[in-house]
């Protein structure tokens, strides 16, 4: 697909803020601190009018809470999000309801053909954000709907009166996007929107929140398992690993010198995206040491156990600092894994080198 450029820029204010975010599904254990456990521990998120944000990491790493927190389906054990300025976490009774009944964020969920009910035709499943909302008058509502299914690019007519189970996978997803864009939001995000998809119609999909965003002014989350997903469309990228945010930056950065050795390992594993730099997985990644392993445990950076830079100040998790303007990363030896890690202090911000300049011998 298209390379784009990003139309958003980092003057203007975000939309979304999501600042030392945690959350746990359980209650943390006596004695033990809330990273122990936790699905989302300190991650942190700007998402502006008209950009796409992709947040990469591995399976279990905290990006589905992310967006499941971030729409009030799960309450934070810490932090703040914050949409256009209001603290949603303050929000209550009316004020909540009204908020959640606009639908000016929604969540395009994961997996299409559990999401949407199987009894429901196209019609009823895409007009049912509009009929939470309401206020519509029958005429109205039939006219959103069909302006929504035209805008992902499906026929009302060749697909209203037809049930989930009754469309392709591309179909499906795109009546999902429908579904969330009828409302006319401001934010959207997306989990997983082209896993389940073939290489076509991944494409088609992708494509198409490309240009979703540039028509209604969208801001977008697209979350992936890969960086190859999000390389042609995404204007920033966070990744996650293992309830942390261990990196983020405008995405052409973070793939041509990624700062985080998990971040270099994710390139190292996409070639295709990555024609800059010669890394290999082995570069940065060391068999699990049981040792290092016990760090992460007590409270040491997540990455750890794998990292073949990894070193005594890593003891204590890293946290998130600037390495620039635009981009951060929650590591000790930031993109500059070449030289001696500081045991007792974090990097101080800088810009990380090249990737050519600190690969390894
Ligand atoms: N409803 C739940 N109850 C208990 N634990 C949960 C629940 N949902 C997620 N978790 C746990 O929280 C952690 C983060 O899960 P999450 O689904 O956010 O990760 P993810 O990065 O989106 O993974 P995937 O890519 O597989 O969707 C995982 O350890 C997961 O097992």
């Amino acid at each position: 697909m298209s390379v784009t450029t990003s139309p958003a820029t980092t003057d203007t204010a975000p939309l979304l803020r999501i600042t030392d975010l945690a959350v746990s599904y359980a209650a943390p254990r006596r004695g033990t601190h809330l990273g122990t456990g936790a699905a989302l521990d300190g991650a942190e998120l700007e998402v502006r009018r008209g950009e796409i944000v992709g947040i990469v990491g591995e399976t279990g790493s905290g990006k589905t809470t992310l967006a499941r927190a971030t729409v009030g389906l799960v309450s934070p054990a810490r932090g703040t999000i914050e949409f256009d300025g209001t603290d949603l976490g303050s929000l209550r009774g009316r004020a909540l309801r009204d908020f959640r009944r606009r639908g000016r964020v929604q969540l395009v969920f994961q997996d299409s053909l559990r999401s949407l009910d199987p009894d429901l035709d196209v019609a009823a499943l895409v007009a049912e954000p509009l009929d939470i909302a309401g206020g519509l008058s029958a005429a109205d509502r039939s006219q959103r709907v069909d302006e929504a299914l035209q805008e992902v690019g499906l026929e009302p007519g060749a697909v209203l009166r037809r049930r989930p189970g009754q469309l392709s996978g591309g179909q499906r997803q795109r009546v999902a996007l429908a579904r969330a864009i009828v409302t006319r939001p401001d934010l959207l995000l997306c989990d997983e929107p082209v896993s389940a998809l073939d290489v076509s119609n991944r494409n088609l999909v992708l494509n198409l929140l490309d240009r979703l965003r540039r028509d209604l002014d969208l801001a977008v989350v697209i979350i992936a398992h890969d960086l190859s997903s999000l390389a042609g469309i995404a204007d920033r990228v966070a990744v996650f690993y293992r309830s942390r945010l261990v990196e983020q930056g405008p995405i052409r950065e973070v793939l041509e010198s990624p700062a985080h050795p998990y971040t270099a390992l994710l390139t190292a594993s996409a070639p295709s995206v990555t024609r800059h730099h010669r890394l290999r997985p082995d570069d940065v990644c060391v068999p699990v040491d049981d040792e290092r392993a016990a760090w992460t445990a007590d409270g040491g950076c997540v990455f750890a156990a794998r990292c073949r830079f990894a070193h005594d100040a890593c003891r204590v998790q890293p946290d998130v600092l600037p390495l620039g303007p635009t981009r951060t990363a929650a590591c000790y030896v930031a993109g500059r894994w070449d030289q001696p890690a500081q045991p007792t202090q974090p990097t101080q911000p800088t810009q990380p080198q090249s990737t050519q300049s600190t690969q390894p011998a």
